[in-house]
This record gives structure tokens, sequence and C-alpha cells, in this order.
């Protein structure tokens, strides 16, 4: 190792699956799935951390309702924040309250890396990585650092949101980052008279994943219950698996594990043939 003084990406002792969720489109609710996805895996009784690295909308600590400052160790490491089951840090931690976060490049990727190396995550078998919208910096850091497993892409059903998707997926395939597969969000919305209601042109990202051949991992509604959890901290998930609000999400969740396991099988066996 470090023979020709270049290291790759090296894996991180004791973390599983490293898995990134990102959209091309902003405000899709890639944040939201990427919190109520890692309360459903903790529920599942996975251990879960969430990194949250969305420099332009930090929204993890506010949505799993702890927004005090990680503690740092004597030898500078950071401890992770625990709420509903799952360890986090976000990028919203070091930069609190208003002021936006403007940073070059090069302190970005320190970021993400101390983020990977310098918290104390112990054992996990998932990593969960909440990206920032559209494509860029963050990304790059991030598979430079360490090898992920995959990437989760957020949309909605609309042409729009679908048409930067694509550009998120174009982009992971040229990082070589396999795509698990596509959530819709905010699908459609089924009003209290029971009238369903279809805002964001539902079953457009089940498409979107055929036409590429990528796995469909399943829908959320749009639903006010959902923003408002995500509001006052108590993420959907919480509900559990057998309650309507919290039931898409451990279908997501379900489905993002079978896929993980398979990818990381399939690229084992590439590992022993070559
Ligand atoms: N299924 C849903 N039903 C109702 N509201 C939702 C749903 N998903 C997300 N929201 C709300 O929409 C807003 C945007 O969601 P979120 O912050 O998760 O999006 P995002 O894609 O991560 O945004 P960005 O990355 O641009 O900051 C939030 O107020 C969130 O509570």
């Amino acid at each position: 190792m470090g023979t020709m003084g270049m290291q790759g990406p090296q894996p991180l002792p004791g973390i599983s699956h490293v898995i990134a969720v990102g959209s091309g489109k902003g405000g899709v609710g890639k944040t939201t799935v990427a919190v109520n996805l890692a309360v459903a895996l903790g529920k599942l009784g996975y251990r879960v951390g969430l990194i949250d690295a969305d420099i332009y909308g930090p929204n993890v600590p506010t949505m799993l309702g702890v927004t005090r400052q990680p503690n740092i160790t004597d030898n500078s490491m950071m401890e992770p924040i625990l709420s509903h089951g799952v360890k986090f840090i976000s990028v919203g931690l070091i930069s609190p309250g208003d002021k936006p976060m403007v940073m070059r490049g090069p302190m970005l990727h320190q970021i993400i890396r101390q983020f990977l190396q310098q918290v104390l995550w112990g054992e996990l078998d998932f990593l969960i990585v909440d990206l920032p919208p559209g494509t860029g910096d963050v990304v790059i850091s991030l598979v430079q650092t360490v090898p992920l497993t995959g990437a989760v892409v957020v949309s909605t059903g609309s042409s729009v949101a679908l048409q930067d998707a694509r550009k998120a997926l174009e982009m992971f395939h040229q990082v070589k980052v396999e795509v698990i597969g596509l959530v819709e969000n905010m699908s459609q919305m089924v009003l209290p008279d029971g009238t369903v209601l279809d805002v964001f042109g539902a079953g457009g990202t089940e498409r979107t994943a055929a036409q590429f051949g990528l796995e469909f991992l399943g829908s959320v509604d749009l639903n006010p219950s959902v923003r408002e959890g995500g509001d006052r901290g108590m993420p959907a998930a919480l509900a559990g698996p057998e309650s309507n609000l919290g039931k898409p999400f451990f279908e997501i969740a379900h489905r993002v594990v079978s896929r993980a396991i398979e990818i990381s099988r399939s690229e084992s066996d590439v590992l022993e043939i070559s």
C-alpha cells in the first residue's frame, strides 16, 4: 500500500456500505428521503450513520431534531450526534445559523474527508451521504476518498426534475458510481376525501428508471405530515412500517438493502475473477 505514492479511495474500517443520496434538482425532497431512509434502516436493526454534505441546504440537524455542535475528543476526532437511532454529522453544525456556507473546492474536499475519516462512526452497516443538489465537487471528493456501494437518485415525476435527474445519473456514471435506484418523491397526493391528486406527474420517475435499465426503489406521496415531521425533527419513518406515513420509506429501505448486498456481491465476484 502506498508504494506508488498515490492512494486511491480507501474503505473505511468497520463501515460496510457507503450510499450517496443525490438529486438533479433542488427541493425535490432529497434530504427528506435520506433522513427517512436512515431512520427506517435503523428501525430495521441496521447500524446507520448519516453525513449531511448538502452545503447549500444542510437541513439534516433540523429534520433529526438536534442542532447542537458535535463534541471533539482530545485527539481531534468528532463524535457524531445520535438521534432517532441514527448517528449523524452535518456541515450545518460547522456553520450553524443563517450564514451561508462559502467555500472553495479544497476546503470542501477537506470537510468531506474529515466527515468520513475523523468522525467516531464505530461499526456501521450503512453510511448515507446526503449530497447537495446537482452535480459537482462533493461527489468527486467523496469518490476520491472512499469506495461507494452506490447512489440513490431522488426526483419528482415532473419533466423538469427528471431532466435534471438524468444529468445526475450521467454524473454518477462518469465517476463510476453504480446507481442503486431511483425514488419518486412528492408523487401523488391523497386528499382527506380520498381524491387522488397528481401534482408532479406521478409515474415519471419509474418510467425514467425503466428507460435507463435502473431499479425503481419506490415512491413517497406528497403529504403535509411528511413536511411537518421534517420541520419538527420527527421524521415520518418513525411512524413505523405499518403506518401509511412510514410504510413507503421502509419499502425503499428494504430495496436499498437488497440492492446494496447484490452490488457488493457482484463486485467481490469481479475481484475474485480478476
Ligand atoms: N413527500 C413529501 N411531502 C410533503 N412535503 C415534502 C415531501 N418531501 C419533502 N417535503 C418538503 O419539501 C421541502 C424540501 O424538501 P428537502 O429539503 O428534503 O428537499 P431537498 O431536495 O433536499 O432540497 P435541497 O437539497 O435543495 O436543499 C421540505 O420542506 C420538506 O419537508
